[in-house]
C-alpha cells in the first residue's frame, strides 16, 4: 500500500512501504496461529485479513510533569481486525483494563503489543476479545509508538465466522461498520455492543 504519500519522500515513502508488507507478513502469520487455536482452517481466517486495508499512526507522548490531570490517550478498544504496536523507545505508558483494573504493558525490546480489535471479536464469535486499554504520559520521558492497525472482513461483511458455530454478533456491510465505528468513538459508545445478539 502506497499511503499516497507525493513521490518526493522516496525514503520515507519506501521504509513505510516496508514496513506496511512485514506487517501484513506478521499478521498472516499470527493467523496460522490463531486459526490452529480456534480450530478453523488457517486459510479461512488469514483469508479475511488478506488485501484488506491498513492504517498507520505515529503517536508521540511529551513528558508531561502533572500526570494525574493530563491523559496521553483516553480508555479505547481498537475497532479494527488486529493492532501491531511498536514501541519506539523503553518509556512506558500502555495500559489494559482487566476485571476492572489497570495492568501496564511496559516495553520489551524487539517485541510487538498485539492487540485484539472488535472486528476480529465479531470474526471469532466472541472467543477472542477486544482489550480495552490507554496510555498515561511519562513525568521524565517523551514517548514514541508506531501503530498498524489491520482491518479485516468477510467479503466484504463484518460477521462471525460461520465455523464457530452460532452467531452471536449480527452481520454487517464493513463501510457501514466503520462508520458506526466511528461515529461510536466519537459519542463514547461501542459500536460492537450494539450488534451482540442477546
Ligand atoms: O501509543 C500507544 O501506546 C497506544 C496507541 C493506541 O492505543 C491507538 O493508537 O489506538
Ligand atoms: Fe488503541
Amino acid at each position: 500500500m502506497s499511503f499516497g504519500l507525493p513521490i518526493r519522500q522516496i525514503s520515507f515513502r519506501d521504509a513505510l512501504d516496508k514496513y506496511s508488507m512485514e506487517m501484513s507478513n506478521l499478521t498472516s502469520r499470527l493467523t496460522v496461529f490463531m486459526a490452529s487455536d480456534l480450530g478453523v482452517e488457517q486459510e479461512t481466517l488469514m483469508g479475511t485479513f488478506q488485501g484488506k486495508t491498513q492504517s498507520v499512526a505515529f503517536h508521540y507522548y511529551p513528558p508531561c510533569h502533572h500526570p494525574d490531570k493530563v491523559i496521553g490517550i483516553t480508555p479505547h478498544h481498537d475497532g479494527l481486525g488486529l493492532t501491531l504496536l511498536l514501541h519506539v523507545d523503553d518509556t512506558p505508558g500502555l495500559q489494559v483494563r482487566k476485571n476492572g483494573r489497570w495492568y501496564p504493558l511496559n516495553p520489551l525490546p524487539g517485541a510487538f503489543v498485539i492487540n485484539v480489535g472488535d472486528i476480529l471479536q465479531i470474526l471469532t464469535n466472541g472467543t477472542y476479545k477486544s482489550a480495552e486499554h490507554r496510555v498515561l504520559p511519562d513525568v521524565e520521558k517523551g514517548r514514541a509508538t508506531v501503530v498498524m492497525f489491520q482491518n479485516a472482513c468477510v467479503a466484504g461483511i463484518v460477521k462471525p465466522l460461520p465455523e464457530l458455530g452460532e452467531a452471536t454478533y449480527k452481520a454487517i456491510d464493513h463501510v457501514e461498520y466503520v462508520k458506526g465505528n466511528f461515529r461510536a468513538l466519537a459519542e463514547g459508545t461501542r459500536f460492537v455492543d450494539g450488534l451482540k445478539i442477546m
